[in-house]
C-alpha cells in the first residue's frame, strides 16, 4: 500500500514536471505563426497558449487541427485575456513588435517596441514572474533590459530567467560557414558573442574547425548584417520570419530540454552576465549552459585572436549604449 502510494507520487511528480505550457506573445505575426507551428510540432510543449493584439484566436483554430497530443489555445486581447494566456507558463516567447523597413537599423524599431515590450513585461512580471522569458522584439539589446528594470520594479527579477534569443545570429552562421566549406551546417558550431544587431554581432571563428575563416571580413560582415540581407529582399514586407522561428523554436526546445533534466544544453543567448560587468555592461551574449532553473552557467568567452579582439572592442561600446537606452527608457516611462 505504502510502497504503491509512493510510486504513485512519484509518477504524478514525474508527469506534472514534464508538463509544459508554452505562450507566444506576438503569435499572428510574421514569426508568431511559423513559431507557433514549430511549437505545435513538439512533442515536449503540452499546452500553447498564443496571444496577439489581433488575430492569435484564428492562428490558434488553425494550428489546433495539427494532429498532435498538445492543446492550443488563443486570447482574446484584453488584459484578462493576456493574464490568463500567462498564468502557469513555464516559457514566454515575445515576437510582439514592428519588424524593420530597408534602411532602418534595429534601433530604429525603439520608439515603438520599447512600450509594447515594457507593457508585456508587466504582464509576464504579474502573471508568469517564474517563467523562461525569451525575448525576441527588436532591438534585443534594448529590449531585454527593459524587461529587467520592469521585472526589478515589481521585485521579481531573476537574472536566470531572462533571455534575449540570439539563436539566428548562429543559425546563420554555421549556414553561412557550410556554404564555403561545402559541409553540412548541422557539423559547423561557431560560437558568437555579444548583442544582437550589426557590429555587436561578434562570429569567434578561430574557435571552430576553420580558424582561418576569422581573417574572411567578408563572411564576418555577412553574419554581423545576415538580417540585412532578409530585410532588403523582402523590400518593405518585413525581417526574418521563418528562420526566425526556427531558432526560436529551437532556444525554446533547449530549455524544455534542460529543465526536463538534460545535461550540457549549451545554447548562445543574450543574458544578465558577468562577462563585461566590470565594464559597466549587464548583459552580454554568449555560450549559456541551460539547466531546470534557466541559466545554469555562463561561460568564458575563450581565446580569440587578433582580429576577434578588436571586434569584441567595437561592439562593447555600441552594446553599453543600447543597453544604457533600454534602462533609461523604463526609468523615464515607468507606464502604469
Ligand atoms: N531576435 C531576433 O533574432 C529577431 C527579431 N525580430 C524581431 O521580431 C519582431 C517581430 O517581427 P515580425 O513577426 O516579423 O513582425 P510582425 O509585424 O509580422 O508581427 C508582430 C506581431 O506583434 C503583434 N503585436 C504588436 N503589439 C503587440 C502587443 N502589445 N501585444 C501582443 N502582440 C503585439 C502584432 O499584432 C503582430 O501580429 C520585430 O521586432 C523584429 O525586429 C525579427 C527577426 C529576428
Ligand atoms: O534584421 C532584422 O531586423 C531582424 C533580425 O533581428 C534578424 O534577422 O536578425
Amino acid at each position: 500500500m505504502f510502497m504503491a502510494s509512493r510510486i504513485q507520487t512519484r509518477a504524478f511528480s514525474a508527469s506534472a514536471r514534464n508538463l509544459s505550457k508554452v505562450t507566444v506573445l506576438g503569435a499572428a505575426g510574421g514569426i508568431g505563426q511559423p513559431l507557433s507551428l514549430l511549437l505545435k510540432l513538439n512533442p515536449r510543449v503540452t499546452e500553447l497558449a498564443l496571444y496577439d493584439i489581433r488575430g492569435a484566436p484564428g492562428v490558434a483554430a488553425d494550428v489546433s487541427h495539427v494532429n498532435t497530443k498538445s492543446n492550443v489555445k488563443g486570447y482574446e486581447p484584453t488584459p484578462s485575456g493576456l493574464a490568463s494566456a500567462l498564468k502557469g507558463a513555464e516559457v514566454v516567447l515575445i515576437p510582439a513588435g514592428v519588424p524593420r523597413k530597408p534602411g532602418m537599423t534595429r534601433d530604429d524599431l525603439f520608439n515603438t517596441n520599447a512600450s509594447i515590450v515594457r507593457d508585456l513585461a508587466k504582464a509576464c512580471a504579474e502573471s508568469a514572474p517564474e517563467a523562461n522569458i525569451l525575448v525576441i522584439s527588436n532591438p534585443v539589446n534594448s529590449t531585454v533590459p527593459i524587461c529587467a528594470e520592469v521585472f526589478k520594479a515589481r521585485g521579481v527579477y531573476n537574472p536566470k530567467r531572462l533571455f534575449g534569443v540570439t539563436t539566428l545570429d548562429v543559425v546563420r552562421a554555421s549556414r553561412f560557414v557550410s556554404e564555403i566549406k561545402k559541409t553540412d551546417p548541422v557539423d559547423e558550431k561557431i560560437t558568437v558573442v555579444g548583442g544582437h544587431s550589426g557590429v555587436t554581432i561578434v562570429p569567434l571563428f578561430s574557435q571552430s574547425s576553420h580558424p582561418d575563416l576569422s581573417s574572411n571580413a567578408d563572411l564576418v560582415k555577412r553574419v554581423q548584417f545576415g538580417g540585412d540581407e532578409v530585410v532588403k529582399a523582402k523590400d518593405g514586407a518585413g525581417s526574418a520570419t521563418l528562420s526566425m522561428a526556427m531558432a526560436g523554436a529551437r532556444m525554446a526546445e533547449s530549455l524544455l530540454r534542460a529543465s526536463q533534466g538534460e545535461k550540457n544544453v549549451v545554447e548562445p543567448t543574450f543574458v544578465d552576465s558577468p562577462l563585461y560587468k566590470d565594464q559597466g555592461i549587464d548583459f552580454f551574449s554568449s555560450q549559456v549552459e541551460l539547466g531546470p532553473n534557466g541559466v545554469e552557467k555562463i561561460l568564458p568567452i575563450g581565446k580569440v585572436d587578433a582580429v576577434e579582439e578588436k571586434l569584441i572592442e567595437a561592439c562593447l561600446t555600441d552594446l553599453k549604449a543600447n543597453i544604457q537606452k533600454g534602462k533609461a527608457f523604463v526609468a523615464e516611462n515607468p507606464g502604469n
